[in-house]
């Protein structure tokens, strides 16, 4: 995704020198993660934490469990968060975390023993004002509790060095939904600049977990149409559209999505992305709208849930082709708005009511919103080119004023 940046790099005419340090990593700590499994094995699991920059403030960013994470996802993703705070006007730097395990194979005290050894192999490089992580792929708020809770066994009760966390822990109302509640708070400002009216829109989302199901919930409210949704096992399909409570409590009760089958017509992930449709929201994994895919979209707007769903050669691709794409550091920076507000609450030991957590998520989204969308009338330009400009812009003055270079 290195590409993006080089794009609005050239844009913006980004100094060599700045250039130089924001391409690559300030700091990558790999861990071995020795687990004794409940049946006598040995399980050693990798972990990562890379920290992009930090010159807008301490690094932040999402801890996820997968047995595909790696260094270079990590990596990928660390930078993607430096641009997305950029972007959004946080006062933080960028990170990333992964583990390279399949939770599901573990029992709940191997997770957490697991998560425990994780959070003390990596709390020399982490702290309230150092760097922060929150729930991503495959972890959630109890994880983060069990990793707050070991963090602070170390350095003292330090709720602010977590977001995510449950809110019996200090952790924010409105933080678990907000990823998936921005992201329709995004299309909804977008919308109003497209005069788009989301009423009766059909809607297709792949991923049904934190933020995929969150937005679906949040899109109902509005009157758009949930026509299909996946998880890893495949999808649903129902063109008069789905019973998304149903499918919500299907998952809530450990199930997959098909369990809330009702006669629904069953679809791959692959077809689920080429479905006839107004919006297409990937809320899963990255790079699953490809150069070999982007062609059969139907969609009229993705809105990107999931971090880099969208190559840079698909991209290209959907741009020709008139569909318009929210750009993963706008559309999901719901949840890391959601973490600052947390964050910044915990600092203060004071707590928000939900209905205030989501009036200033709104309105820190519908700011970005129009800040890109402005950029992109201004240059002619897509919305991610314009994102990634803004954000470059304001992460290179940081690093210039603070003297990196
Ligand atoms: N949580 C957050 O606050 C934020 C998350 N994101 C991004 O959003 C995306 C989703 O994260 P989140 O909702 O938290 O993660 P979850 O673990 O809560 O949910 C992931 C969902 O994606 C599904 N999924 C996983 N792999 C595939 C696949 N190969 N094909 C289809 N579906 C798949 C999972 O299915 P199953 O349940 O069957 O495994 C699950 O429904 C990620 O890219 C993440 O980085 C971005 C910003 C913030
Ligand atoms: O909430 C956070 O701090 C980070 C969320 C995240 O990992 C992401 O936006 O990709």
């Amino acid at each position: 995704m290195r590409l993006y940046v080089d794009a609005a790099a050239r844009a913006v005419a980004l100094e060599e020198d700045v250039a130089d340090v924001l391409g690559s990593s300030y700091r990558e700590v790999s861990v071995q993660v020795p687990l004794r499994r409940d049946d006598g094995s040995l399980l050693v699991a990798h972990g990562y934490r890379v920290q992009h920059n930090g010159a807008r403030g301490p690094y932040k960013g999402g801890l996820r469990y997968h047995p595909e994470a790696d260094l270079d996802e990590v990596r990928a993703l660390a930078s993607l968060m430096t641009w997305k705070t950029a972007l959004l006007d946080l006062p933080f730097g960028g990170a990333k975390g992964g583990l390279q395990v399949d939770p599901r194979q573990l029992s709940e005290g191997e997770l957490q023993t697991l998560t425990r050894k994780f959070a003390l192999s990596l709390s020399h490089v982490l702290g309230v004002y150092r760097d922060i992580p929150a729930p991503d792929v495959n972890t959630n708020a109890q994880v983060m509790a069990w990793f707050m809770d070991a963090y602070s066994g170390r350095h003292g009760y330090s709720p602010a060095a977590v977001t995510g966390k449950p809110v019996d822990l200090g952790g924010a109302p409105g933080r678990e939904a907000a990823t998936g509640r921005g992201l329709v708070y995004v299309l909804e400002a977008a919308a109003r600049r497209w005069s788009w009216d989301l009423a009766g829109r059909r809607v297709v989302i792949q991923g049904f977990g934190n933020v995929g199901s969150w937005a679906a919930r949040e899109l109902v409210t509005l009157g758009a149409r949930i026509i299909a949704v996946s998880d890893v096992g495949g999808g649903i399909f129902n063109d008069n559209g789905l019973d998304v409570e149903r499918v919500v409590e299907a998952v809530a009760a450990g199930g997959s999505v098909a369990d809330a089958d009702v006669g629904y017509t069953k679809v791959s992930n692959e077809e689920l992305l080429t479905l006839d449709c107004d919006i297409l929201v990937p809320a899963a994994l990255g790079g699953c709208i490809t150069a070999g895919n982007a062609a059969d979209i139907r969609a009229s707007v993705v809105v990107e849930g999931a971090n880099h769903p969208v190559t840079p050669a698909a991209d290209d691709v959907l741009a020709d082709r008139g569909i318009r794409v929210l750009p993963d550091i706008l559309a999901n920076g719901g949840g890391v708005t959601g973490s600052y507000f947390e964050w910044t609450q915990n600092i203060q030991q004071f707590q928000w009511k939900e209905d205030r957590f989501n009036a200033e998520l709104r309105d820190r989204l519908d700011r970005a919103v129009n800040e890109v969308a402005a950029y992109a009338e201004e240059h002619a330009c897509t919305y991610r080119l314009a994102a990634y400009s803004i954000a470059l812009e304001r992460v290179a003055r940081a690093v210039r004023l603070r003297g990196y270079v």
